[in-house]
């Protein structure tokens, strides 16, 4: 008699197989009545066993010699960092991905992006919290909830992103990169290679001063040493953003049952610690609920809204504390990782930005620049925008038309989507597009940003055409970390390149130019791992020294 066993386990991919080719036939009938292109691709880039292979099957399949079609150029997430704003000028402002999970409609279009925004207030589109649901491990959050419990919990948690707060991030980022700006130097001849891993540094620490309370010292990534006993709360935080793909994926509870596992029991350790030292946190911070105002930070916003105005629960506390970390530190930390490599490739930039800072510290007559004059740097602040147009953390916005069908106007044809369509806005091709960047669109240059003709000597930045630059989000959901974001970026450029340049550190026999395309190649080999993040940037060694 047959073997159960075998027979299940040549079953097993049949069933795939058929379930798959079923669901590609269910979706491409309803793909068609949108009356958009269709791209059919044969397994969802949401498949979580196919997301783990992916970066190792896709080389592969890149030297077959008689191609994939659309298969290795679209059937995986971040595809759309390589291929900026291709897809669309080559199938026009939007077209149907039809995969066996779902339907995909990506988006290039910026009125029609300007409109769902605009309808999302209205709930006709939302954001699909059940794609981001893994957020909730310590509990509820502003990014997994919706309605009534959203505007809630936006409430108590964003009145603290204010101008004083403001002041507290500029203070503290110049205060850490001239520590980290120290720990480069030190260096020497030899550079670094830890850009990307110190600038995660830099960003926690930030965060932690301005929306927490806590201020440590900045300590270089060869200084640290590694502990195995109990972890400080920084250190467990650390930890876990580091790995929040496992983290994520697998949740703490299951994490802390699979200890025996190497590698994952500190994990799960780390998960113990950090609820623990939050638990704390929120009692040691109970007596301090008279604290408003210009004085609250995000922790003690929180306290007071679940201890005085009984707004939060302890869960949302907890859960709000965890999330405004997770999105506000490697989105910040990647995006400085970017523009510093990207400024020691470009070197005229740096002139141009050092520029800027000199003529502020004149105008000042003074070097304590203070938050006061973040207005003054427009040229600085052009760069942080000119890398998220290019280097986007997110490079899309996914909105679902929730409980009915709806119609949407792309250019001049009105087109319905049937209700759960996921409609993907492709930022990284909107903020590429020829249409609306011309045709320099792909190339990082941050002097796009600044108005022609300036008025007395002011220069002032341009506003893109509404709907086609959203790095930050808009609207109902966006960022309440934005101006954060940007003080933190600009507070850390001026404090480093006032007094010092950046430069590839060239390998033996290589020409300067030779060096800049290797590191160029650093920065573009990038792809989404949670967010769009360099792969390998401990490949570039950048090198500081003071300008002459
Ligand atoms: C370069 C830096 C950053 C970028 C590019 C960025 C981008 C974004 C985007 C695109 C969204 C989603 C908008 C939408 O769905 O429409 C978002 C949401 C969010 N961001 Fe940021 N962010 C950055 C920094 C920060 C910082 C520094 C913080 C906090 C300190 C933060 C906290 C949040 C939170 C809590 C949400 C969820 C908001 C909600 O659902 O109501 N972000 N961010």
């Amino acid at each position: 008699m047959a073997n159960p066993v075998l027979i299940a386990v040549l079953l097993l991919p049949l069933g795939v197989f058929v379930s798959s080719l079923w669901g590609v036939f269910r979706n491409y009938r309803a793909a068609r009545t949108i009356g958009l292109p269709i791209i059919i691709l044969p397994i969802s880039l949401t498949n979580l066993l196919w997301m783990m292979l992916v970066r190792h099957v896709m080389p592969l399949l890149e030297r077959l010699p008689f191609g994939s079609g659309y298969f290795t150029r679209f059937c995986y997430t971040g595809w759309e960092f390589k291929d900026k704003s291709r897809a669309h000028v080559e199938f026009g402002d939007a077209f149907t991905s039809v995969t066996p999970g779902k339907n995909w409609v990506y988006l290039c279009n910026a009125d029609a992006v300007t409109e769902i925004i605009r309808r999302e207030r209205q709930g006709e589109f939302a954001r699909p919290v059940e794609m981001l649901a893994m957020l909730d491990v310590f509990g509820p959050n502003l990014s997994t909830v919706h309605g009534k419990d959203w505007q809630r919990q936006r409430k108590c948690t964003t009145a603290t992103f204010n101008e004083h707060n403001n002041a507290l991030v500029w203070d503290e980022s110049r205060r850490q990169a001239h520590q980290m700006l120290e720990y480069w130097m030190s260096a020497g001849e030899s550079g670094t290679r830890t850009t990307a891993d110190d600038v995660r540094t830099l960003a926690l620490d930030v965060l932690l001063f301005a929306g927490f309370g806590k201020s440590f010292d900045f300590k270089g990534s060869k200084t640290k040493e590694k502990s195995t006993g109990p972890l400080s709360y920084r250190d467990a935080l650390a930890l876990i953003l580091e790995n929040a793909v496992p983290i994520l994926a697998i949740g703490p509870k299951v994490l802390q049952r699979l200890s025996f596992v190497p590698g994952l029991g500190r994990l799960g350790q780390a998960t113990i610690e950090f609820k623990q030292y939050m638990v704390d946190m929120l009692e040691e911070n109970k007596h301090a609920t008279d604290i408003q105002g210009t004085q609250a930070n995000l922790l003690t916003s929180l306290v007071r809204a679940a201890v005085v105005d009984k707004q939060l629960s302890e869960d949302e506390v907890f859960g709000n504390m965890f999330v405004f970390n997770f999105a506000g530190h490697d989105t910040t930390a990647h995006t400085l990782a970017f523009t510093f490599v990207l400024l020691a490739v470009y070197p005229e930039v740096q002139d141009w930005m050092a520029e800027e800072i000199n003529n502020v510290v004149n105008n000042n007559g003074s070097e304590q620049l203070s938050y006061d004059l973040f207005a003054s740097f427009p040229r600085t602040l052009a760069i942080l925008l000119e890398t998220v147009r290019l280097f986007d953390p997110l490079l899309s916005l996914v909105k679902v038309s929730e409980s009915r069908p709806q119609t949407l106007t792309i250019g001049d044809k009105d087109h319905t989507l049937p209700t759960g369509t996921q409609v993907l806005l492709n930022l990284n091709a909107l903020q590429t597009h020829p249409k609306y960047w011309g045709d320099d669109g792909h190339d990082w240059r941050p002097s796009r940003w600044i108005k022609a003709g300036s008025v007395d000597g002011q220069e002032e930045l341009i506003t893109p055409v509404k709907g086609s630059y959203l790095p930050w989000g808009e609207g109902l959901r966006a960022c309440p970390g934005k101006k954060f974001a940007q003080v933190e970026h600009v507070a850390v450029m001026v404090a480093i390149f006032r007094e010092h340049c950046v430069a590839p550190v060239k390998l033996a026999g290589e020409d300067d130019a030779a060096a800049k395309k290797r590191t160029l190649d650093v920065v573009n080999d990038a792809g989404m791992v949670l967010l769009l993040q360099m792969f390998h940037p401990e490949k570039a060694a950048l090198q500081w020294r003071k300008r002459v």
